[in-house]
Order: structure tokens, then C-alpha cells, then sequence
């Protein structure tokens, strides 16, 4: 059964959609695939269409309307202000939601996100603090027909009461303007100074969509091909020259031939640009290597990389990817380095409160505390002391964050060479929240 529309494996269906011998079945994470049949012998998947068969099934069934996404907005927002994670009541809706097809679930989600990204200035918009208010002010913020979309029709929410038309204004607040977490105002602007104002209004936007070409298995210009012969449009990042951004049809690139073939990752171009400073070597660990993006990167550059994280279940991908890719990556579990293996470029990309990433995970910046940046402050000073041991005489401890506060950047390389001397820094960079990229910070630390 799937995990997820709940309908068995591998039931035949007469639908007359194209192709037309098809069946249903499951992938390895037990959602649906879509099989065509184009021979007796030869059944080989088509791709992934998410959940959305029941329209190919049941082509009766009636399109969702712009009112019932942001019905369906609104309770998952209220789920959210109740404690659940968005990724949570977005999966909990999309389980209830069988009439919902795969554009309805991506045009929900990215309504959740943009009010998640928005959370404060939306209020104050809408006049209240709950999912509906939120969502009129996230209408309201785009310019959209509000009655068009609060009129009860087809599962669309209730229209505005007198008072939710009269209520909600302009924000003029700094936070709310800026939408961040009103504690975390003076790092912010002490951190950026006069960029702080276009980096936190740049975080209330999406992401871009950035791949990472596999130079040791096709060009740049070969993927710009590949992609474009599939309709997905790309044009090379300034940040990196592995870099590719994504202009149209970010939704098919992971069933393009270049995906499946390894020769693109998707990865932020920023973080690429980190991996990109780094100085030739022969033998890198990546001591936090989490799902392995940098230790893919660090691979690509012809490095013989170790892959290490205090979590072993978050580098569960890294062999498949790996081999996707066609490199070599030696996976080891959580301090079972031996002492004795010494490495060229020892990567520390620590565990940070991702405010230079905010716009990809926006609940991150409604999460973090002082109390949990001081805590994050003493994991990436211990991570540093720790790592510090697998490094040769002459190698490169670096120390990277998607972070533009001051705390868990520049304030921890001066932490760490006043705990050790004979330490010298030949490298601080920071790259800001952009267009192109997300808020990224490297430091370059040797022996002497
Ligand atoms: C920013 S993420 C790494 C992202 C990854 N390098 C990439 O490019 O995809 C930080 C990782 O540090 C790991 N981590 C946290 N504390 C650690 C520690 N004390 N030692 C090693 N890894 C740690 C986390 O489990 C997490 O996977």
C-alpha cells in the first residue's frame, strides 16, 4: 500500500490517460511511481508523480480552487501555531486530502511557506494571529482578490466578517517589517549593518534553485543542454563556476537525465563557493558531513573524502549519492575516526542557527532563542577543539556556517585562537544573502 494515498500496489487501471498500459507500485519509500508498459517484457518507470494519481484515475474528479489552497493554508497554519512542524501538518493534511493533486499540494506548501517566511508582517496585515488572519494578510500582501477567495465555494474559506475587513494595517515596525524574531533585531543589524534591511527583506523571498555540476562526469555547457532538451532552463551562477540556477521547471530536475546520470546535485551556490575556496589537498574529512552535499562537492574536486556527523542516520544518503555521482566517499561512524588518520582539509560545517538559509527553512528563524544560539556557540567551539586533532602539520581546519550573525562566525575564530596559540586565521569570508545565494561564512585556520 502506499504510504501515502493509501491505495494498493500495483493495481491495474483502464484509465485512458497516455501512456496507456500503466499500472501502479511503489518506490523504495513505499509512494506511488508510475509505471508505463511499452512492451510484454519491458516495464520500466516513467517517473514520480506523487499522489496525484487518483486524477489520472478518476479524471471526474474536480480541480481544487484557489480558495480551498488557502482553506487549506489556514488549517495547517493553525496546526503549526498548535506546535506541530510544518513539514508535519503539511504531510497530515496531504494524508486527508485525496482530492488534492500534486499542484495543489506544491501551491499549498508554498503558501505555508511564504506566510511562515512573512509570519509577522502577515499578522499585522491581516489583524490577527491566527491561520485566517494570516492569510489575509498574506493576500493582502500579495495583491490578490481577498473575496475571490474567502466565498465558501468548493471548500473555500467563509467570507471576511465587517470586522476582519475593517481590521489589519500597514506594518511599520521594524521587525515586523523585517520579519525576524524581535530579540534577534541587534545582532541582526550589528551583523550587517547597513545590509541588514535588504538581507532579512531578501530572506522573505524564495530561494533560488541551485545546481551543483559534476565536473568529473559532464561540462556546464553539456548539463545546460541535457536540462534545456527537457525544458528545464538554467543559467550559470556568479558564486561558483560549478554553479547553475534554475529558471523554469525546478520540478523536473530530479527526474532529468542529468540528475539520474550524477552529473548534478542540487546544492546552493554559496555553499558551493565555500567549497570552492577551499585550498588543494589530497585527503579531506568532513567532520559534520550531514546528507554529504559538501563532501559531494569536496569528492568532485578530486579529494579522497571521510565522511563523519555525531548523527550517523543523517549520512544514510551519502553512499547512494555517492555513487550517483561516481565518486568515493568512506563513511565513518560517530567518533570511531582512528587518531592516527590525518587529513589535508579537516571541514567543520557546524551546526548553526541557519539564518543565512531562513527563506528554505523559515521556522528556523521563529525557533531560535538566545538560549539556543549560546548553546550552538559552545557545540561549534567544541566541534573545532574536537576536529582540530584529525588535521596534518599543514593542513586546513575550516569552519563553515550558514549564518550571518557575528556570534557564530567571526566571534568563534577569535574564540578559538584565544584558546589556542600558535593558530593563525588566513582566511575570513563571508557571503551575504543574495539573489544568487544563501548567507554563508568560511574561515581558513593553520598550524603557525
Ligand atoms: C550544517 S549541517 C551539515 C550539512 C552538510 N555538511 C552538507 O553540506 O550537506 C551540520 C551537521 O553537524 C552535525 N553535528 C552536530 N554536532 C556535531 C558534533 N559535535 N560532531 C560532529 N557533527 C555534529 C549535525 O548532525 C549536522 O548533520
Amino acid at each position: 500500500m502506499c504510504t501515502m494515498c493509501r491505495l494498493p500496489a500495483k493495481a491495474r487501471t483502464t484509465a485512458s490517460a497516455k501512456p496507456s498500459d500503466m499500472h501502479r507500485s511503489e518506490d523504495n519509500s513505499g509512494r506511488c511511481v508510475l509505471f508505463a508498459s511499452y512492451a510484454p517484457h519491458l516495464i520500466y518507470p516513467i517517473g514520480y508523480i506523487y499522489h496525484d494519481l487518483d486524477h489520472l484515475f478518476s479524471p471526474a474528479v474536480p480541480p481544487v480552487t484557489p480558495g480551498a489552497r488557502v482553506a487549506a493554508s489556514i488549517e495547517i497554519l493553525d496546526d503549526i501555531l498548535a506546535g506541530q512542524a510544518a513539514e508535519q501538518a503539511l504531510t497530515r493534511w496531504a494524508r486527508n486530502s485525496r482530492f488534492a493533486g500534486s499542484k495543489d499540494r506544491a501551491a499549498v506548501r508554498d503558501l505555508v511557506f511564504a506566510a511562515l517566511r512573512t509570519w509577522r508582517s502577515d499578522a499585522v496585515l491581516g489583524g490577527g494571529a491566527d491561520g485566517r488572519a494570516r492569510m489575509i494578510g498574506r493576500l493582502r500582501a500579495e495583491g490578490a482578490d481577498i473575496d475571490a477567495h474567502f466565498d465558501s465555494a468548493g471548500h473555500a474559506p467563509a467570507p471576511l466578517a465587517e470586522e476582519e475587513q475593517q481590521a489589519g494595517a500597514v506594518p511599520t515596525e521594524t521587525g515586523d517589517r523585517w520579519n525576524l524574531p524581535e530579540w534577534l533585531l541587534p545582532q541582526w543589524q550589528a551583523a550587517l549593518g547597513d545590509d541588514a534591511e535588504a538581507a532579512a527583506l531578501l530572506a522573505q523571498d524564495r530561494a533560488p534553485i541551485t545546481l551543483r555540476v559534476n565536473t568529473r562526469q559532464c561540462s556546464v555547457a553539456d548539463v545546460q543542454s541535457a536540462l534545456e532538451r527537457e525544458q528545464v532552463l538554467t543559467e550559470p551562477n556568479a558564486l561558483s563556476p560549478t554553479a547553475l540556477t534554475v529558471l523554469s521547471n525546478p520540478r523536473r530536475v530530479r527526474q532529468s537525465q542529468a540528475y539520474t546520470e550524477g552529473w548534478i546535485e542540487m546544492q546552493d551556490a554559496a555553499s558551493q563557493a565555500v567549497v570552492d575556496a577551499i585550498p588543494d589537498g589530497v585527503r579531506a574529512l568532513d567532520y559534520c558531513a550531514g546528507g554529504g552535499g559538501k563532501a559531494l562537492a569536496l569528492a568532485a574536486r578530486g579529494f579522497t573524502v571521510w565522511a563523519h556527523d555525531i548523527a550517523p542516520g543523517r549520512m544514510a544518503d551519502i553512499p547512494d549519492r555517492a555513487e550517483r555521482a561516481a565518486v568515493q566517499i568512506r563513511v565513518v561512524a560517530p567518533d570511531q575516526l582512528p587518531a592516527k588518520e590525518k587529513f589535508d582539509v579537516v571541514l567543520c560545517d557546524a551546526p548553526c542557527s541557519g539564518s543565512g538559509a531562513w527563506r528554505r527553512s523559515p521556522e528556523g528563524k521563529w525557533a531560535l532563542t538566545q538560549d539556543r544560539l549560546d548553546e550552538l556557540n559552545s557545540v561549534q567551539d567544541e566541534i573545532l577543539d574536537t576536529a582540530m586533532a584529525h588535521l596534518s602539520a599543514n593542513g586546513t581546519l575550516v569552519y563553515v556556517t550558514c549564518s550571518v550573525l557575528t556570534c557564530e562566525n567571526e566571534d568563534r575564530i577569535a574564540a578559538f585562537l584565544s584558546r589556542h596559540q600558535g593558530w593563525s586565521c588566513i582566511l575570513e569570508k563571508r557571503w551575504p544573502i543574495s539573489e544568487a545565494g544563501d548567507g554563508f561564512f568560511t574561515a581558513h585556520l593553520t598550524r603557525g
